[in-house]
């Protein structure tokens, strides 16, 4: 199928409503990246690849990134990861502190923060260096060296009062090992990395591939961890919109604040858009309306 046309025409049908949204303020140096911009890039299972609009302009995956990490700590523990958190969608918001108490300081799943920052302790433990081994793998996977965004990294840690405030009531649980500094240092750059569309669906395309790395066909989750990513994705990736995107668009997704959104069809294809200005859960407003023009035009979807 030739993707091309589908791909144009979702970024022109939208391009009237660039600048729809809000983008994350909460995050200075995210305030100041311009609403006005789109893009889309899918890749085929086979390695055809397709983009539109802005797809090879840089921008923060931010929570995208939590796929990832996921993924490193799923090689690293095997089954042991699931003690430390569940894999139940929250409901809540991403940055959400309510349930933690209530749930002994164990995260509802990976993708929201509390989950993520779990993960990134995991990382810490298992790891040498868990920030270069998450820059490896992101290179490696998209075949081009990718770089923590020093600036967000530094602006987060300095305005992260929540994640800071999650991760301390965890270590108050008895469910974060390590001191929580370094757990965040990890934690901040991995939502810091610069990618752009082309780069990450490429680099999500073992998600479409049984695990196998994209690039080079070796085995980076077995296929039965591939499935389960991608559950978790359908069913806590985008924080408490999951119904609705299961409903609007059903793919697995993962959404960032940065405005990046990938999605999977199993077996098929991923793909990345990105758009900036966000919905009031956090999501791309227009990254979720380009998914959904994409499944109505081309009836692609797990359902
Ligand atoms: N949803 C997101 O992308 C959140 C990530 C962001 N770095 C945060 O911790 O708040």
């Amino acid at each position: 199928m030739d993707f091309q046309p589908v791909l144009d025409d979702i970024v022109s049908t939208l391009k009237p409503e660039l600048g729809a949204g809000k983008v994350a303020s909460y995050i200075p140096a995210l305030a100041r990246v311009s609403p006005h911009q789109l893009g889309i890039a899918l890749r085929t299972r086979e390695g055809a690849e397709y983009c539109a609009g802005d797809a090879t302009t840089l921008f923060s995956i931010q929570s995208v990134s939590k796929v990832f990490s996921l993924t490193l700590a799923m090689r690293n523990l095997g089954e042991v990861l699931w003690q430390r958190m569940g894999r139940e969608p929250s409901g809540n918001p991403f940055n959400s502190l309510v349930q933690l108490e209530a749930e002994h300081g164990v995260p509802r799943n990976p993708f929201i923060n509390a989950g993520a920052i779990a993960v990134a302790d995991r990382l810490v433990s298992t790891c040498g260096d868990g920030r270069a081994e998450i820059l490896a793998l992101l290179s490696s996977l998209c075949g081009e060296a990718v770089a923590f965004d020093e600036e967000v990294a530094a602006s987060e840690a300095a305005t992260g009062f929540r994640n800071i405030a999650l991760a301390n009531f965890m270590k108050g649980f008895g469910n974060i090992d390590n001191d929580v500094a370094p757990v965040l240092d990890l934690y901040f750059h991995q939502c810091s990395v610069a990618m752009n569309c082309v780069q990450l669906a490429r680099a999500i395309g073992y998600l479409c591939n049984d695990g196998a790395h994209p690039l080079d066909g070796s085995a980076l989750v077995s296929d039965r961890q591939a499935r389960r990513i991608n559950s978790l994705m359908l069913t806590c990736g985008t924080y408490d919109a999951a119904g609705e995107f299961a409903f609007r668009i059903g793919l697995p997704c993962k959404s960032g604040v940065g405005g990046g959104i990938v999605a999977v069809l199993p077996d098929t294809l991923s793909l990345c858009v990105w758009s900036p200005g966000l919905d009031e859960t956090g999501n791309s407003l227009l990254g979720m309306k380009a998914l959904e023009m994409f499944v109505a035009r081309t009836g692609l979807s797990v359902f």
